[in-house]
């Protein structure tokens, strides 16, 4: 895979993801628009050639499953209709290695807007921790979508093709801490989630329209994904 001319800019962009994901959200760029229980959705008000691009920073902690394992139901091709309500047809393109996937998806067409489609590759990576000695004990696991072209992409002019960059950032946290040799049980478990998102919606859309799915559809969407992968993964053995 590291021979496959995606590779520099995947390993490029990935790791500039993590840095944006790791990034605070003081200093007032960034504009709270819902809070639900532990989650915190902010956007930044950005238009393209007149069309809303408004990035998305989402932060969130999750009790009872690992970073591993959100990670892995964010990428994975095989579960993702199973949370992702936003989409009508899924086609992997191209399985350029193990952890990267080239995805095609149709989504729900969103009245009065026309139907959108994204074409992206989906990479998924864990990074070692970078402070061991003071207790940061697990990897950061990171998902990162990115716009991409493709020989088999169809472009049939049916739909409106986004322009989206995703990241989906997780790092897990033991707490309460357990003593030597207890066993670590899905109580201990607390998950940091970061979602990052900049999609240019690609064509004529109005603002209203698009920021009203935003403040809807996004908290909905991240709730729905950790409850899934809370429930799917609570009679399993933990995945570090
Ligand atoms: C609203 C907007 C941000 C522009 C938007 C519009 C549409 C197309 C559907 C749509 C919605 C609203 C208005 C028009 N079209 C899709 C997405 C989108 C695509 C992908 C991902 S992902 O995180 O990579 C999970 C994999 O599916 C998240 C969001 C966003």
């Amino acid at each position: 895979a590291a021979t496959h001319p995606l590779w520099p800019q995947i390993e490029k962009l990935t790791m500039e993801q993590l840095g944006y994901a790791q990034q605070g959200v003081e200093g007032g760029v960034w504009q709270l628009f819902a809070e639900e229980g532990e989650m915190k959705m902010y956007r930044r008000e950005l238009e393209e050639d007149g069309l809303v691009v408004d990035p998305l920073k989402a932060v969130h902690q999750v009790r009872g499953a690992t970073a591993h394992e959100m990670a892995h139901h964010f990428w994975s091709p095989d579960v993702r209709f199973e949370w992702d309500t936003s989409i009508e047809q899924m086609t992997v393109l191209d399985r350029i290695s193990s952890d990267t996937i080239i995805f095609l998806q149709l989504h729900k067409r969103v009245w009065p807007t026309a139907q959108r489609d994204a074409l992206f590759w989906s990479h998924v990576r864990k990074i070692p921790p970078s402070h061991p000695a003071n207790g940061e004990a697990y990897d950061t696991w990171i998902v990162c979508n990115q716009s991409t072209e493709h020989p088999d992409d169809p472009k049939d002019g049916k739909c409106v093709r986004v322009d989206l960059t995703v990241c989906f950032v997780c790092q897990t946290f033991i707490d309460p801490p357990v003593q030597e040799g207890e066993e670590i049980t899905r109580d201990n478990l607390l998950t940091k989630i970061t979602y990052c998102s900049v999609v240019n919606p690609g064509g004529w859309a109005p603002a209203s329209v698009l920021r009203a799915v935003y403040k809807r559809e996004y908290p909905k969407f991240l709730k729905r994904f950790t409850q899934y992968v809370g429930e799917k993964c609570e009679s399993q053995p933990i995945a570090f």
